[in-house]
């Protein structure tokens, strides 16, 4: 047995309560949102997880998520990374447009595709794939290494760069990612073998 991964996507933000698409905005976290976050943190803490390092996105909402968990666990003073590389997906021209008026203009199917769908991206905009080609190496080059020491390592960021990350942990399909959700502010905890593969997968929900 090797070390442990947390991840966490930031509580909700005042965008998801708006039901727009965010990508790379950068709005705040609602109040719902601000409790969700250090609601994931306090489960962590009933869990006894110490993590030994922590890595955020450059967006707010997320640096926000990861600062929440961090004082409920008492570790303020842990060294957070933060890095473009685990932004969520870039909407591109659909940013700042609400999702029920895209489904009215474009139709159910067409904005589903473009949600959900592996490798079909949204206008101007990066498909799971592309957001996978970064979120994946970065992982492999800074995170996991940490993992593999056995250390405990907390990853505060987004919908969609959790789903390309889930997405490569599990082995899941093109196909099985589009069914793949990923609930604001409910832990991820993952426990990796030696040889990175992996040992158990715990969603900590209520
Ligand atoms: O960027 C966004 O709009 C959300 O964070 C994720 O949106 P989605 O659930 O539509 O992919």
């Amino acid at each position: 047995m090797s070390g442990t991964l947390i991840l966490v996507r930031h509580g909700q933000s005042e965008w998801n309560l708006k039901n727009l698409f965010t990508g790379w905005r950068d709005p705040g976290l609602t109040e719902k949102g601000h409790e969700e976050a250090k609601d994931a943190g306090r489960r962590l803490k009933a869990r006894g997880f110490k993590p030994d390092i922590a890595y955020t996105s450059v967006l707010s909402r997320a640096q926000v998520t990861n600062d929440h968990i961090l004082k409920e666990l008492g570790r303020e003073d842990l060294e957070t990374i933060r890095d473009q590389a685990l932004n969520e997906r870039d909407y591109g021209d659909l940013s700042g447009l609400n999702k029920d008026d895209a489904r009215e203009k474009w139709g159910e199917e067409q904005v589903h595709v473009w949600r959900r769908s592996y490798d079909t991206p949204p206008p101007g905009g990066e498909s799971l794939k592309d957001t996978g080609a970064r979120v994946w190496p970065y992982f492999l080059h800074e995170i996991l290494p940490h993992v593999l020491r056995g250390e405990t390592v907390l990853v505060a960021a987004h919908g969609n760069s959790l789903r390309a990350l889930v997405m490569a942990l599990d082995g899941l399909s093109g196909d099985e990612i589009v069914k793949m959700e990923i609930a604001t502010g409910v832990p991820i905890v993952y426990k990796l073998n030696a040889d990175s593969t992996v040992a158990s997968k715990e969603v900590l929900e209520d």
